[in-house]
């Protein structure tokens, strides 16, 4: 039976059908990670010490064989087969063989789970036990498939707490509780990434590598050891939507940036745009494809290269420069996703001729409908790194989705494309003023005119993301400086031939 492709989506406002549970207890397992709802400053209801404490005992309890992390596309699930079933009482039990018979005796579940067997880890030593660590995944929108699955295979008697993190960890918790009697031990989804990041590179040899010549017909992968002292370094995770994490210790960690153009965009967008419908189909169309196509070079603005900047055969939509004087600046950044990104996306998606009626149609568009947002994974804010629950965590996120694709109207498209653009540049901008040490980003060009949209997206993203710190400033002659420069130039100089 098809049991995680049953329901299309899952919202936690499920019908309430608490199951009865076997009492279990178990020693603690995630010594890894300081689990979020015994922070007291990140929930409301850990604020006394008693609360305090039986949270304490919830991670206690918490099952030690399962680790799970229901993100904004997919739910990874780590499961630890340890051999020690028979002397430890804790898994004996019927829900703990028909729940290791389950994701033993199959590699797919549903039409989206699926067990990465070429992942598992053998002889496992783990908080005194040794087994087997086994990977799974699924899609978050078959959460509902799941409680399911979990019911009529008599999953949902075991275990009383699992571990988990990611955004569903919240917005599923209730959820959890309801339909299968589960507790949430919650933690951080990036101090768990980072804590499950250290753990694989250490036990796992092949981990860590990096391409010799790329994109050549030489390319191949060359084994990299992390070491035990790697800090400080930079975790990119690109997921549904990107968040950029500076790593200076196992514990000490900030989130220095993100861009909600990600994982999710592309396959939102190619769903749109291909008409695939899923991750894989997407690649495999796209390693069929030719890019230059669709995108513009810089050879087909410039004839060949922008040597000043190094620019060689990419698109140029947007160029950062950081500037000291008149004539002193460098280029310190840049993105191809602008404004010629914006029309071309608006053009092939809601069939519009012209940036002006890109621009008219998004004035009317809900870009919700489209962009998947921090809440739409979080069920609320992301209160530790600052991520209100209105933020988009990923452009075209809701667009892998079929119900949701076809509810999509051409201005909402149109709206989301704009906000991905702007998006887009206003993170690349806050992390150019940072990394430069700035206050002040002047944002210019004609991407900018006659729309307020943009303009007022990037004055928000500067201030929010800086808590006030950066400020956007816009001119008013928009897109003629360059024009007025040159012509200026030449008046002033005493030659009066071009270069
Ligand atoms: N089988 C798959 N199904 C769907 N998406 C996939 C699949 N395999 C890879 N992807 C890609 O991976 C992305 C999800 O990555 P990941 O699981 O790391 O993120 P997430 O935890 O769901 O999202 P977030 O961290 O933003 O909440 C998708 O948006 C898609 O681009
Ligand atoms: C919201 C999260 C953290 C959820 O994992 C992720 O999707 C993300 O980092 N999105 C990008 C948000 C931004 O920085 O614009």
């Amino acid at each position: 039976m098809d049991l995680l492709s049953e329901a299309p989506s899952c919202d936690p406002e499920i019908q309430p059908e608490l199951l009865k549970i076997r009492e279990y207890v178990s020693p603690a397992y995630a010594t890894l990670a300081v689990p979020v709802d015994c922070e007291p400053r990140l929930a409301a209801d850990v604020a006394t010490t008693s609360s305090y404490r039986r949270h304490s005992q919830d991670h206690q309890q918490a099952i030690q064989w399962f680790g799970i992390d229901v993100g904004g596309t997919l739910v990874k699930a780590v499961y630890y087969e340890t051999q020690n079933d028979k002397t430890d009482p804790l898994t004996e039990g019927e829900g703990v063989a028909a729940m290791k018979k389950f994701i033993k005796s199959n590699l797919k579940y549903g039409s989206t789970g699926i067990r990465d067997q070429r992942l598992e880890m053998h002889g496992q030593k783990i908080g005194g036990y040794t087994g087997t660590l086994h990977f799974i995944k699924f899609a978050t929108n078959r959460m509902c498939g799941f409680f399911d699955m979990a019911t009529n295979n008599g999953l949902a008697r075991f275990p009383k707490v699992v571990c988990a993190t990611g955004g569903g960890a919240f917005k599923f918790e209730s959820a959890f509780q309801e339909r299968l009697g589960v507790k949430l031990a919650k933690y951080d989804e990036m101090q768990s990434l980072i804590t499950g990041l250290h753990y694989l590179c250490r036990e796992y040899l092949d981990e860590c590598y990096y391409w010799e010549n790329p994109n050549s017909d030489q390319s191949h992968t060359v084994p990299f050891q992390l070491g035990p002292d790697p800090y400080p370094y930079i975790i990119v995770n690109i997921g549904s939507g990107v968040s950029i994490l500076r790593v200076n210790s196992a514990n000490d960690f900030t989130r220095i940036g993100g861009t909600s153009v990600g994982g999710g965009t592309f396959t939102g967008l190619c769903s749109l745009l291909a008409g695939v419908d899923s991750f894989e189909a997407a690649i495999t169309l796209a390693e069929k494809g030719d890019s230059h196509r669709v995108d513009k070079l810089v050879r087909d603005i410039y004839g060949g290269d922008y040597s000043r900047f190094g620019l060689g055969g990419e698109v140029v939509a947007s160029s950062i420069l950081r500037v000291n004087s008149a004539t002193d600046f460098t280029r310190i950044g840049g993105t191809s996703v602008g404004g010629g990104t914006f029309t071309g996306l608006c053009s092939l998606l809601a069939g519009v001729d012209s940036f002006e009626a890109a621009i008219t149609l998004a004035e009317k568009g809900d870009s919700h409908r489209v962009d998947k947002l921090v809440r739409d994974i979080y069920g609320g804010d992301y209160s530790r790194f600052g991520l209100g629950g209105e933020v988009v965590a990923s452009s075209f996120g809701h667009m892998a989705n079929v119900d949701r694709r076809k509810s999509a109207r051409p201005e909402d498209l149109a709206k989301a494309t704009l906000v991905t653009v702007t998006n887009n540049i206003g993170a690349i901008a806050r992390m150019c003023a940072s990394i430069s040490g700035v206050e002040r980003v002047v944002f210019v060009g004609n991407y900018l005119c006659g729309n307020e949209m943009s303009m007022q997206m990037l004055a928000y993203a500067m201030e929010y993301w800086s808590q006030g710190q950066i400020k956007a400033l816009f001119l008013r002659h928009e897109g003629y400086f360059g024009a007025l420069g040159c012509l200026l130039s030449r008046l002033n100089s005493s030659s009066q031939g071009p270069d």
